[in-house]
């Protein structure tokens, strides 16, 4: 077992009309319950950590934890960094060992966003790592990077944007946005975006960021056992299927995960008031975030036996 780059996932997702969950970890139990959800379902995923989740476990305990546990759960994996910041952290996580990584420069004016990105794309490129790029703002709060509205990806732009930095995959904004609270109405995707992008890059991998589904039966025990947790809603399951079945061949979720090993952590404490053993309330959330796992694989991402 291996850390693999995402040519050969992508290439199969977009042909076969599925998209590859990329599942933000931090911490041992969290990553163990995504490859054991993705073992179950002999399915790809990738694990990516932002920088906050970085600098949290250490760039070189997180390389090190996520090869030693694909071989013992015995599944490939990409390991990804989300959301870069800047040059110095890309070369922070390749130079570490990471297949795969992000430059952020969906901040920038166009121009901007170009020259960062190809700058990367050399560096990276020549090591043999991916990277994803991002050209529009998503509304909500990213890592380092904070917006608090849409501005969608224009596909002219997209179009330019891929030709000239040689990027391998890009995030766009179509109305999605991070964390729990995606929505105050009617969720809305613009998927004649989607479409017309999809068109005009044949072939070429799309990635839908904030796309976790917040399922409100996870908030309910969260709130039942102690959490409090109001107004928080997600993107239809519905809009992530119609998504994966198009150019998108990859969809980021973190807050489910978060939410689901909450919940389980919560009630498992509640349940059971004279335990005081980690491995079994932490135990609960990682049984919880692989039920989560082999759910999305499942019933959002298609991607059930994409590994052969
Ligand atoms: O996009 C994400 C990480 O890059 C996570 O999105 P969610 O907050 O919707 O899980
Ligand atoms: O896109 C953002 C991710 O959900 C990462 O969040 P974090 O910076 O709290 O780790
Ligand atoms: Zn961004
Ligand atoms: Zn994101």
């Amino acid at each position: 077992m291996a850390l693999i780059t995402t040519k050969e996932m992508f290439k199969k997702a977009y042909e076969g009309g599925y998209a590859i969950g990329a599942f933000n970890i931090s911490d041992l139990e969290q990553l163990q319950g995504v490859l054991r959800g993705a073992k179950a379902k002999n399915s790809y995923v990738m694990i990516q950590a932002s920088m906050s989740a970085i600098k949290y476990a250490g760039p070189d305990t997180l390389v090190a934890m996520v090869k030693t546990a694909s071989d013992e759960i015995g599944v490939d994996v990409a390991l990804h960094l989300d959301h870069g910041p800047d040059m110095e952290a890309v070369k922070t996580c390749i130079d570490a060992g990471f297949s795969s990584v992000m430059i952020d420069g969906s901040h920038y004016d166009f121009e901007e966003n170009v020259r960062v990105t190809k700058e990367v794309v050399d560096y990276a490129h020549a090591r043999g790592v991916v990277v994803e790029a991002e050209l529009g703002v998503l509304a909500g709060i990213e890592d380092e990077v904070s917006s608090d509205k849409h501005i969608y990806t224009q596909p002219d732009e997209a179009v330019e944007f891929v030709e000239r930095t040689g990027v391998d995959s890009l995030a766009i904004a179509i109305g999605t946005a991070h964390g729990a609270f995606k929505f105050k109405g009617e969720a809305k995707l613009r998927f004649d975006i989607l479409e017309e992008i999809q068109n005009r890059l044949p072939g070429f991998p799309i990635v839908l960021h904030g796309a976790s589904a917040v399922d409100q039966n996870t908030i309910a025990i969260c709130n039942e056992f102690g959490g409090d947790i109001a107004g928080a809603k997600g993107i239809p399951v519905e809009m992530l299927r119609k998504a994966s079945s198009m150019a998108v061949c990859k969809i980021n979720m973190d807050t489910d995960l978060r939410l689901a090993m909450t919940a389980a952590i919560r009630k498992y404490l509640a349940e059971n008031p004279k335990q005081f053993d980690p491995r079994k309330y932490i135990g609960a959330g990682r049984d919880a975030i692989q039920a989560v796992v082999e759910n999305k694989i499942e019933e959002v991402l298609g991607s059930t036996n994409s590994i052969n």
